[in-house]
Parts: structure tokens; sequence; C-alpha cells
């Protein structure tokens, strides 16, 4: 079925580039300007591709929104956002990534002093008021792809709005191609009546529609339901691949797992081709990956190749990957949704929301015409979901509650959000957040280590252990630790698929305490071979890139800490009480991370399984060493369900008296 956008005629041209000036949104520059001059709230709503994220930055440098020193913030909700569109901005803007045009995400932070243009995740930009609280470095701030609710996005617009009411000279702008603007736009006005800054609630916000798009993108759906999305997708990329013209395919699933099978399985089908076609290059792409193996996807396939991309909805907004021709959705999302009752957060495949598939198919006819091949039938995207649950109203909200808290919110549940989270994941939150002592019984932050917890980019339980590391004489340890659990499981690689051979290898630097110490000891290997050595790693399947950042990331930790005025304690880390790599410092790590996840503890029962202290069965996840291996009592880093099991991973062995040591409270609570 062919689509009735509007094709403004440019797929006649017949470069890749299209200038900036032949975009839908050049044809509204004035009136952008003037919007933006005018009214300090602008939502802007324009189909997928027509300008909105690359251009208008570029319309407000030029137009010197800069020339008082300031810089304009462009915020995205995933950090493959941030960094291929600064990198495409500053083609554009003829230079050199970093200087004029620059973007910041978590442990990564490519700007200057020059920078005027600054792409960040959301995320970073809220940690960015804990030293600038009214963000005044910069003139304007744009919150791209607003319709994906993601938590730290609706903690933006809430605080964004708090400090409209402070700073009269900010601008403020929300753009997506799916967006509800009245609800955005009522939400940031002053109440009928009411003005701020002598603006009436007419007067604060406005709202601009860009019509129109690049290149047109034919839709197709399924006649009938399939009953394998995955199966079904493989089988779709494959007749694309035979008889569609050239072009790349990138294809929608829902996570790694599928992503890997559909992979095997698509390498299994080129197998079996007859001579003649030309190559097809899967390549995967999810969030788990490190930054530089994401963007593997973004270069060109080679000479007769194409190339097929399959990808978590993390590819789904803002992302322009060049040569994509082809794009097929399954129709799913995994979402989280966190149970405060048990603290698990559960993994649910679910539809996807109508504002999801229009992202999803927007990913084609970008550079050229395009097709997109749903995997559901018509009926079924008609009755999906307008736009995606938010997140804020399924997800576990300790870590965003201590950095408003932080940040002087001191009224969580009266605090003006876009939608209120339920009361239960506040109190959840608050109990998570007292146990660690991050907040008094009054529900204060507390000081300092509330404010440091707050301060550092770790999850709180993490940020409690890690500053607890001194007292414990295991700093460099535990700063080790940290750092690694930033690899979010990518620490070890399977060559060729060959998972056995892969776990061999884990297998020697495996001990018997568990992940933590495991991941401790590859980072100690691979720094004793000079930090350089891709082979060793290779040899030894582990994944250098992801080994060089976690170098980095530990010393930004460092920075970090020393200054919050915590170094390592000298006066307990003399050789005669550290033995660094002897059963001594193995305990104090133990110890220490216990500090941190007392709560999250469970006991190995004779069948292999976990029981928490609930009595909820878990199991260890099988990148765990204790997939295998026995154990008595754990702490655990993460549990998360999926296909109705529940697992943990990232687990230590601790003494069941320890708990009771260093969480003398929570375990009375517990007992009573
Ligand atoms: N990396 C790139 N390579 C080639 N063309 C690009 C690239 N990035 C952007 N473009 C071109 O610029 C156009 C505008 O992209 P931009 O990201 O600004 O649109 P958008 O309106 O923000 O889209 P979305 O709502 O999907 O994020 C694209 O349609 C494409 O033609």
């Amino acid at each position: 079925m062919a689509d009735e956008e509007e094709d403004l005629g440019l797929s006649l041209i017949p470069e890749l580039y299209k200038p900036a000036a032949l975009l839908p949104i050049s044809q509204l520059k004035d009136a952008l300007l003037y919007t933006i001059e005018t009214f300090p709230v602008t939502i802007v709503v324009g189909e997928t591709g027509s300008g909105k994220t690359t251009q208008i930055p570029q319309m407000l440098y030029k137009a010197g929104w800069t020339t008082d020193g300031t810089q304009i913030a462009v915020t995205q909700p995933r950090r493959i956002a941030a960094t291929s569109v600064a990198a495409r901005v500053a083609e554009e803007m003829n230079c050199q990534l970093g200087q004029e045009v620059g973007y910041s995400i978590r442990f990564e932070d490519v700007t200057s002093a020059k920078t005027k243009i600054k792409f960040l995740t959301d995320g970073l930009l809220l940690r960015e008021m804990l030293v600038d609280p009214l963000l005044k470095r910069y003139s304007i701030i744009m919150v791209d792809e607003a319709h994906e609710r993601s938590l730290s996005s609706d903690m933006l617009l809430s605080l964004l709005k708090k400090i409209l009411k402070k700073r009269a000279d900010l601008r403020v702008v929300i753009s997506s191609a799916t967006l509800d603007a009245t609800k955005f736009l009522d939400f940031f006005s002053p109440d009928p009546g009411e003005k701020m800054h002598g603006k009436t609630k007419e007067e604060f916000g406005w709202i601009i529609g860009i019509e129109g798009r690049v290149h047109p993108v034919e839709t197709q759906y399924l006649a009938e339901a399939c009953s394998n999305y995955v199966e079904r997708a493989v089988d779709t990329v494959m007749e694309i691949h035979t008889s569609e013209g050239k072009g790349d395919i990138l294809l929608f699933l829902t996570g790694r797992e599928e992503i890997d099978d559909a992979i095997e399985m698509i390498s299994d089908r080129i197998a079996d081709l007859k001579p003649g076609y030309p190559t097809l290059q899967p390549l995967p792409l999810y969030a788990g990956l490190p930054s530089d193996q994401q963007m593997y996807v973004f270069q060109p396939a080679g000479e007769n190749t194409r190339k097929c991309i399959v990808s978590t909805n993390i590819a789904e907004a803002s992302v322009t990957i060049d040569g994509i021709v082809y794009v097929v959705d399954c129709g799913y999302v995994k979402l989280r949704a966190y149970d405060p009752v048990v603290g698990i957060e559960r993994l649910n495949v679910v539809p996807v929301s109508k504002a999801s598939a229009t992202q999803r198919k927007g990913r084609a006819g970008r550079t050229r015409a395009g097709k997109c091949f749903r995997l559901y039938t018509e009926a079924a995207f008609n009755t999906m979901e307008e736009a995606t649950f938010p997140e804020i109203q399924r997800s576990n909200l300790a870590p965003v509650i201590l950095q408003l808290m932080n940040l002087g919110i001191q009224n969580i549940i009266r605090f003006d959000y876009l939608s209120n989270p339920p009361s239960n994941l506040v109190i959840r939150a608050m109990d998570i957040l007292y146990s660690l002592g991050a907040v008094d019984a009054k529900g204060r932050l507390t000081k300092p280590l509330g404010t440091r917890m707050a301060e550092l980019p770790l999850e709180p339980m993490l940020a409690k252990a890690l500053l607890n590391a001194p007292s414990f004489g295991c700093f460099s340890e535990m700063l080790t630790i940290a750092a690694m659990m930033t690899l979010q499981g990518n620490t070890f690689v399977s060559h060729d698929g060959n998972q056995k051979l892969s776990n061999a290898s884990k297998r020697k630097f495996t001990v018997a305490e568990g992940d933590h110490i495991t991941l401790y000891n590859v980072y100690e290997s691979f720094v004793s071979h000079g930090k350089k050595d891709v082979q060793w790693c290779r040899n030894n399947h582990l994944n250098f890139k992801a080994l060089v950042k976690a170098v980095s990331v530990r010393k930004q930790l460092k920075n970090h800490l020393e200054r919050l005025g915590i170094v390592e304690n000298t006066g307990l880390s003399s050789s005669d009480v550290i033995r660094v790599g002897g059963m001594e410092m193995v305990e104090r790590v133990r110890r220490c991370l216990t500090t941190g996840f007392f709560s999250q503890v469970a006991r190995m029962e004779a069948d292999g399984s976990f029981q928490s202290m609930a009595g909820t069965q878990l199991w260890a996840h099988p990148s765990s060493i204790f997939f295998h291996r026995k154990a008595d009592w754990v702490i655990y880093h993460e549990i998360m369900e999926t296909k109705g099991k529940i697992y943990i991973r990232d687990l230590t062995t601790v003494e069941m008296d320890w708990l009771t040591e260093y969480a003398p409270e929570y375990y009375k609570i517990r007992n009573r």
C-alpha cells in the first residue's frame, strides 16, 4: 500500500546528500526563528527526516544565539543518537567534531571551549544541573524526541519548567515527529489568567508543524497476523535481498537474543543462496554494544554488498543511517516494567505504539525513497496505543529521586511531573534510599553520604559501595570493579559464535567468590599486558575496546571521587594490611559490596536455583560464574524477569552475618 504522504518532489534529486536548503524545515526557517525569539517555549512537530534535529540548532547558531558565549544544547534519549547526529552536524558545518559542534554522553565528552552546539543525552543534561542548576551556559535547550517519554527526558522537562520561571532569557524547544503537542504546551504554560515574565498562557508558547517529507516511504502490512515474527522477519529480509533493488535493510526486533538468532538464521540462509546475489552482511545493534561497535552500522557497505542492520528500538528515533532503503518492523518492543512489591524489573515484550511504528518507518526515506514492511496487519496497527507508556510510571525511581533531591527538590510527591509516578513506585524508591542511608527518616537527603551518592554517575547501590571502599582498604579494587560494571556484560566476546571457547577463556579469570572479582582479574591482566595488547584480548576472548573504555571510566570515576574528597585510605592501605590478589583483599571487596547491595541477596538451593529473602525463585544469568558453580549466600547487581524466569546478574558470595553487620536496621525491620 503506497503512502499518501506528501513527497516534495525532492526524491528526483539524484545525489545522496540533500542540501539543507531542500529539507522541508528550511521553508519554515523565518517562522521558526521568529517563534523561538518571541515565545519561551516552542513545540516543533514535523515528519521524520524533515530536518528538526540537524537543522534547527544550526539555524539558531547562525541567527546569533551563541554570540554572547552561551551554547545550544540538544538532548537525545540515547547515546547513539547524540553521537551520530553530532557527527553529521559537524560535517554539515564543516568543522571537526568536538570543536564548534560536539557531544557529551556518560564517560565521554567530545566538546571544547569552542563548542557552540552540544548534543547530549537527556540524562547527562540532568547531571549538568548539579554544577549549573539554572543551566546558564545554554541560551537554548532543545529536547528532541520528547515523545519517547524516557525517565530522564520527563525529569528534564519538569526541571526546565522550574528553570523557565527563573530565567526569562532561556528558550526551550521541544521536538518530535509524533508528539501530543498540546499536552506538552499546556504543561509549560502559565495557568489561565496568570502570567510568567509578563506573558500570558497564549504568549508563553507556540506549536509549529512542519509539513512534508524528503522522500516517500511505501508501507506494506501483512494480510494475516504471523505467529513467529523472528522467522517472518528473516523471510522478509531474504525476500528483499533476492527480489528488491539496491539498498540496505534495517530490521527492528526486541532484544539481543532475538537479534543473535536472526543473524544466525540470516547467515544460514545466505549460505544456501544460489551464486549471483550480492553479499548480505548482517550487523547487530543494541544498547549493550560499546559505542564504537555501534558506530559500525554507519559505515557504508562494501562494493556489491547489502547491509542488514538488526536492531532494537535504539535505532528508532533521530538516527539517520545513510543507505537504508528498507525497514522491517516486527511490531514489538521490550519494555521494562519495575515491580515495586518484589523489586524486580520485568522485561515484557509488548506491541509497539503508533508513535514507535511511525518512527521506525521514518528511518527509511531519509536519503532516498524507501519501503517499510510491517510484520502485522493494518487492523493491528489501528488498535495500537498512540504513544509509549511513560517510563516514569514503570521504573525503579531511586536513582532519579536521589538526583532530584540533590537538586533541591524537597517534596518528591508534589513535584510538577508531566505524568505523575504511581505512589507505590515513589515509596519503594524512598525505602531503598533510606536503607542505603541516602535519605533520613524524615525523607531528607543525608550529608555527606546522600549528596555524594547523587553526585557519582553510578546507580545508588554501587555508588554507596564505592564510597565505602576507602574504609575497607579496597579503594583501587572497587574503582576497577565499578568501571567494569559499566561495561554491562560486554567484557567477553565469542569469535564466530564459538561460545565454548569463550567460556573456556573466562574460566582462566574466574574465582570462586564470584563475578565482580572475576571482572577485576580481567582488568588487572589487561593492565599487566600493557593495556594495548589487542592480540592478547583476542586470544582470551576479551573485548579490547570495552576494556580500553573501562580504563578511561576508572580514571574518570577516580577524578570524581577525588573532587568529592574521597581518596585511598593510606592509613589502611599499607602493604601489610592489604595483600592484593590474596584472600584478604577479596574479603574486603566482598564486604564492601555488601554495604551497597545488602538488600539484593539470595541463597543457592540444592537444584542450583537461588531463593530470595522473600522466597522468590531466581536463576543465575548464563553470564554469571554461578550458572555452573555452587554457592551459598550471594549478593547480586541486577535482577530481571524475562520469559517468565527471573535472572540475577553479577553475583558475589557473602556471609550471612555480614548482612546484619552492615545493614542492621534493614534486617531488623525485615525480621520483625
Ligand atoms: N548521517 C546522514 N547522512 C546522510 N543524510 C543525512 C544524515 N543525517 C541527516 N541526513 C539528512 O538530513 C535529513 C534531516 O535529518 P534530521 O535528523 O534533522 O531530521 P529529523 O526531522 O530530526 O528526523 P527524526 O524526527 O526522524 O529525528 C534526513 O532526512 C537526511 O536527508
